[in-house]
């Protein structure tokens, strides 16, 4: 059966009140979107953050009136309707209509991040096939683009990789696919690991060329390449547990950080790292480095 999806741009503070005039107004779902693939960390306990840009997407059925669900709509907010599509959705496509906005992007010189319901546009790329599911990372934001922009100018053969807060998988499955033997994923979101194995059966990654751990089952093994893209509180809390999972002479690759903390971030590796300079991307920041 098609549908009527309204998709409302609203701030936090907005989203009880339109969540509620949505229902009223005779939505069948209501559902909260991150506008910009922003990542939302360790909650206050008892609250529901929202990001900061969100999409509230309420579906409608096919035979509701525009402009009377509108005007409706319209009352029950005293007037104050943000800005808003409307659009005929068909059954089988209203949970992944949000997927349009996610087109294939490419990071350095051969990797390709393309959805997976999407065909790749080189077909001779590295060309990485991804649904995030629930996890964070799609490449789309910067920290992510850092991460993978880093991963691609590595010389990556054979060697054993560690993605700490591996989210969707896209930091090991990429190394993978840029000819690392073996990637180990770690993650405290049960979610992240079912999506980060999900999208390596997608990339025909066999479940033992990248096993996943919650963090309290992480293997203490050392990897040659080390990825985390978590953000600056956790990564300067872990650094000496990062540091022991890192032979001598590989490589530190971290992400997640405001461009503002780097200064600190940079204070706890250096010691067991010789570091690159800073990269930045919109405000974001990546920090690599070679082990002692
Ligand atoms: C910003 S996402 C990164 C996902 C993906 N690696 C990427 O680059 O797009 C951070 C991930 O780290 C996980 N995480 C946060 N703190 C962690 C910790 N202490 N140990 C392991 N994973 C953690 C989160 O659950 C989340 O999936």
């Amino acid at each position: 059966m098609p549908w009527l999806q309204v998709r409302l741009a609203i701030t936090p503070d907005q989203a009880e009140v339109y969540e509620d005039a949505l229902l009223e107004a005779g939505a069948v779902s209501v559902t909260f979107m991150d506008a910009e693939d922003q990542p939302i960390f360790e909650p206050d306990l008892g609250t529901t953050p929202l990001w900061s840009n969100t999409h509230l997407l309420a579906l409608f059925e096919e035979s509701t009136d525009e402009a009377e669900l509108l005007g409706h709509l319209s009352v029950l907010t005293s007037g104050a309707l943000p800005s808003y599509q409307i659009e005929r959705i068909e059954d089988q496509d209203w949970e992944r209509s949000w997927m349009d906005n996610f087109q294939p992007m490419r990071f350095g010189r051969r990797l390709w991040i393309v959805p997976s319901w999407h065909a790749a546009p080189d077909a001779d790329a590295v060309n990485l096939l991804l649904d995030p599911g629930l996890a964070f990372g799609t490449g789309t934001h910067p920290t992510t683009a850092l991460c993978l922009e880093w991963l691609d100018g590595q010389e990556l053969d054979g060697l054993d990789v560690l993605d700490f807060g591996c989210g969707s998988g896209i930091l090991a499955i990429a190394s993978l696919l840029l000819g690392a033997r073996r990637a180990v994923g770690t993650d405290i979101d049960v979610q992240a690991l079912e999506a980060s194995r999900d999208n390596a059966g997608r990339n025909g990654i066999e479940a033992e060329r990248f096993p996943v751990y919650l963090p309290e089952h992480l293997p203490q093994q050392q990897a040659d390449i080390l990825v985390a893209n978590i953000l600056a509180g956790p990564l300067v809390a872990l650094s000496t547990q990062i540091a022991s999972q890192i032979r001598s002479g590989g490589k530190l690759a971290l992400s997640g950080i405001l461009a503002e903390q780097a200064e600190e971030v940079r204070a706890a590796y250096d010691k067991y790292f010789e570091l690159d300079p800073t990269a930045e991307k919109d405000g974001w920041v990546r920090i690599s480095g070679i082990r002692r």
